[in-house]
């Protein structure tokens, strides 16, 4: 069939049809109140719980700009949860809830293409933890070079996250447009967006911890 009927009384339909239009037209999709107070809170505190367990790892070692000395200044800290782990059962039902809407907007965009990509797999959640001593992330491309990732999928998990006084924005810079996509981190936020060279980003330098859980879809 050209698209699979979804029922418009499906509670998935509305955020569907939302992320549909929104890739196709910006690249980029923004739904806030993603899971809810409550349910948002219990992914917040397994990842907490996580930090506090210290089984973050270093994610990319920045060296300090300019230093003689080789110290390299500790940037975002990440790990990678694929959701069987103990103690993340919420965060495995978050990485349920975005599957189901990733690939049902996949089927329901006309001829089951979600811009031009037939999606068929995901890495595993990447939990990612910038403290908040100035760790920031330089602008790049997620997928530069056609690595297979399409759909860059972002869970935001701050609390009365203030961008002026916390910092930590993700500023995307839409290719060939003359008009950047400000996105503060804040609590129970989903971001999509295309993953490959259309969306260079950013995310400027944060002054409190800064957590979010990633997911890169592939087609
Ligand atoms: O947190 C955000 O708002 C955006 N975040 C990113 O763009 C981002 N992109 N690529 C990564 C690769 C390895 C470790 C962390 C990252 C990372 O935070
Ligand atoms: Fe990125």
């Amino acid at each position: 069939p050209n698209s699979y009927y979804m029922d418009p009384s499906d509670p998935c339909y509305d955020v569907c049809h939302r992320l549909i239009t929104d890739m196709t037209k910006f690249g980029v999709c923004v739904l806030d109140n993603f899971l809810g107070k409550e349910k948002g809170l219990l992914v917040r505190n397994e990842v907490l719980e996580m930090y506090r367990l210290g089984i973050f790892t270093a994610g990319q070692l920045v060296s300090n700009p300019g230093s003689t000395e080789a110290q390299t200044v500790r940037s975002d800290l990440i790990t990678w949860i694929d959701g069987k782990e103990p103690h993340c059962q919420y965060i495995k039902q978050l990485i349920t809830q975005v599957d189901n809407i990733v690939l049902r907007a996949n089927k329901m965009a006309n001829n089951g293409r979600l811009g031009d990509y037939f999606i068929n797999g995901r890495t595993k959640a990447m939990v990612a933890c910038y403290p908040g001593s100035g760790s920031h992330y330089v602008k790049h491309v997620d997928n530069p070079n056609k690595d297979g990732r399409c759909i860059t999928a972002i869970y935001y998990l701050n609390l009365d996250w203030d961008v002026k006084s916390c910092g930590g924005l993700l500023r995307v810079f839409p290719e060939g447009q003359n008009q950047v996509a400000d996105i503060a981190p804040i609590f129970d936020r989903m971001l999509f967006f295309w993953s490959d060279r259309r969306n260079p980003h950013e995310v400027q330098p944060a002054y409190r911890t800064r957590y979010a859980i990633t997911l890169w879809y592939f087609d």
